[in-house]
């Protein structure tokens, strides 16, 4: 998250009840009287309005802090596309296959410009990234470099050592909670979360780090502090709010508290991949090389100033450090919650592998290992909604007129819970994958991974590890939840973590079973 969007938290009701200067609502009322004229030329209507408030529009209906389900209550009332108002913004929001793709493949070149919160504009440096740069050349180069180096088939292979270590750790550690508490529940998470931290920084910089020395802070931070300042703090700081995202027109007027939280969120981050970038600068100076995405941009991306490379490292570790848990937490909830479910792909995974251990090369062979992947992105799409876009000039969508200036929201969870095109969405079905025309491998068959030119990066990856995961622990271990864990099923965040976090009981399997 890849997969930054500050919509996710529109705890609105006491920010905008502050300070509201007459200037801006008279800016305010031009702006709009400007744009209702430009509205009456266009020969496409306008798409269908949800009702607001005066000023401040739908942002109060938003304020339960997860707009993706809101939005797709109010597409079976308005249609697939419709526009609502944030403050002073006008947004279309989409929420079927057809108009998504519309807008990420054939329009794309009218409306590819991200929007960002104030708070993404600090924690992005700008844009400095892949996933929320906008299209243009720094883009095109450094997606280049992140795919040939990390993310794209040939580096996934050259990779594949940390994913096979990354698996063997976590099953190692789940047979030891069983030899060890055998009666009690094991938080999945810690472990998982934990293991992926470690291939991600691999990945990045070569090597997991049991912890650094940070200058600024004139101490050692141990790892699990690194995690929390590289990965948790910023998902956290991607949703906060600043009521001035909504009023533009009154951004001179100060909101210390939300100042002061994202500066030091991002002064942090700062510190301590700084420290990390020392750390390696002076390994590859010392004349050893590893297989990361740092030796390739130090021998391949000279031209990157040092905070464009800080935020290249940066992304490439925060990205591979989140959605690839919340999809597997989610699979193994569904199959720890139904034992017909979980016996069926044990069935085919025996068949498929024996006695051998599965690993990657098996998955070709596994059909029904697929759908519990895609079934898992589909109910609970991991980023439920692609980071704002806007329309850079006027441009029509699904029959109607989006003007230039619209923002863009791709409701990927709507996409995925259509009525129309999913027969019972609400339902977990991997059965409803099985027997279609596309290939097992293939890794778009829902809306989970975008689409077009700005499609997933690391789609490859998290199908590689998430099904190896999946289908590894189901082979070694016998699942079932905790009494009471059925019902947690409540999300949190940018991405759609579980709530709470998930408590199974395992149980090894015989080697004969
Ligand atoms: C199940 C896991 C994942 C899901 C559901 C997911 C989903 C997405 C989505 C929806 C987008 C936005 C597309 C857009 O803006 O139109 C995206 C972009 C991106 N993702 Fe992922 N992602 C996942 C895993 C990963 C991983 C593991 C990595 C890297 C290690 C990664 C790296 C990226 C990058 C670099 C982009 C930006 C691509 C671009 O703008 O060209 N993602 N992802």
């Amino acid at each position: 998250m890849d997969t930054l969007l500050n919509l996710q938290a529109l705890p609105m009701g006491a920010a905008i009840g502050g300070p509201v200067a007459l200037g801006g609502i008279s800016l305010f009322f031009i702006r709009q009287y400007v744009k209702d004229q430009k509205k009456k030329s266009s020969p496409f209507p306008p798409p269908p309005e949800v009702p607001g408030l005066p000023v401040i529009g739908n942002l109060l209906q938003l304020k339960e802090k997860k707009p993706h389900k809101t939005f797709t209550k109010w597409a079976e009332e308005y249609g697939p596309i419709y526009s609502i108002k944030t403050g002073s913004s006008n947004m279309v929001v989409l929420n079927t296959n057809d108009v998504a793709k519309e807008a990420m493949v054939t329009k794309y070149s009218s409306m590819s410009t991200r929007k960002l919160s104030n708070a993404l504009k600090i924690l992005t440096s700008d844009k400095s990234m892949v996933a929320m740069s906008d299209y243009n050349e720094f883009y095109k180069t450094a997606k280049r470099n992140l795919l040939t180096s990390t993310l794209g088939t040939n580096a996934q292979k050259r990779h594949r050592v940390h994913r096979d270590t990354m698996m063997n750790n976590i099953c190692e550690q789940f047979h030891a909670h069983a030899k060890t508490f055998p009666s009690e529940a094991v938080n999945f998470r810690k472990i998982f979360q934990s293991e992926l931290f470690g291939l991600s920084l691999k990945q990045a910089i070569g090597e997991d780090l049991g912890s650094v020395y940070v200058e600024e802070f004139g101490t050692t931070l141990s790892r699990q502090e690194i995690f929390k300042i590289l990965v948790l703090d910023p998902m956290e700081g991607a949703i906060e709010v600043d009521w001035r995202d909504f009023f533009p027109y009154l951004k001179w007027i100060p909101n210390k508290t939300f100042e002061k939280r994202i500066e030091q969120m991002h002064f942090r981050r700062q510190a301590v991949m700084k420290a990390i970038i020392e750390q390696q600068k002076k390994r590859v100076a010392s004349g050893v090389e590893l297989n990361c995405y740092f030796d390739y941009l130090m021998s391949e991306a000279k031209t990157l100033s040092e905070q464009q490379l800080l935020m290249l490292m940066w992304e490439a570790i925060i990205e591979a450090s989140d959605t690839v848990l919340v999809t597997s937490e989610w699979a193994v909830y569904e199959l720890s919650k139904d034992q017909e479910k979980q016996n069926r792909l044990l069935q085919e995974i025996q068949n498929a592998c024996g006695f051998e251990k599965l690993t990657e090369e098996k998955l070709c062979k596994l059909p029904y290992l697929a759908a519990v992947f895609h079934e898992t992105l589909r109910k609970h799409s991991p980023v439920p909604i692609v980071p704002l876009r806007y329309v850079h000039e006027d441009a029509q969508l699904g029959g109607y007129n989006i003007p230039q200036g619209t923002e863009i929201a791709i409701n990927i969870y709507g996409c995925n819970m259509d009525k129309n095109m999913w027969d019972s969405p609400e339902e977990w079905k991997p059965e409803r994958f099985l027997g279609r025309k596309d290939e097992t491998m293939e890794l778009h068959k829902t809306m989970a991974f975008g689409g077009g030119k700005r499609v997933c990066a690391g789609a490859l990856q998290a199908m590689l590890i998430s099904c190896v995961a999946i289908g590894r622990l189901v082979q070694e271990f016998e699942w079932r939840l905790k009494d009471g864990e059925e019902a947690n099923v409540d999300t949190l965040g940018l991405t759609t973590h579980k709530l709470h976090p998930l408590l199974t009981n395992i149980k090894p399997r015989n080697r004969t079973e």
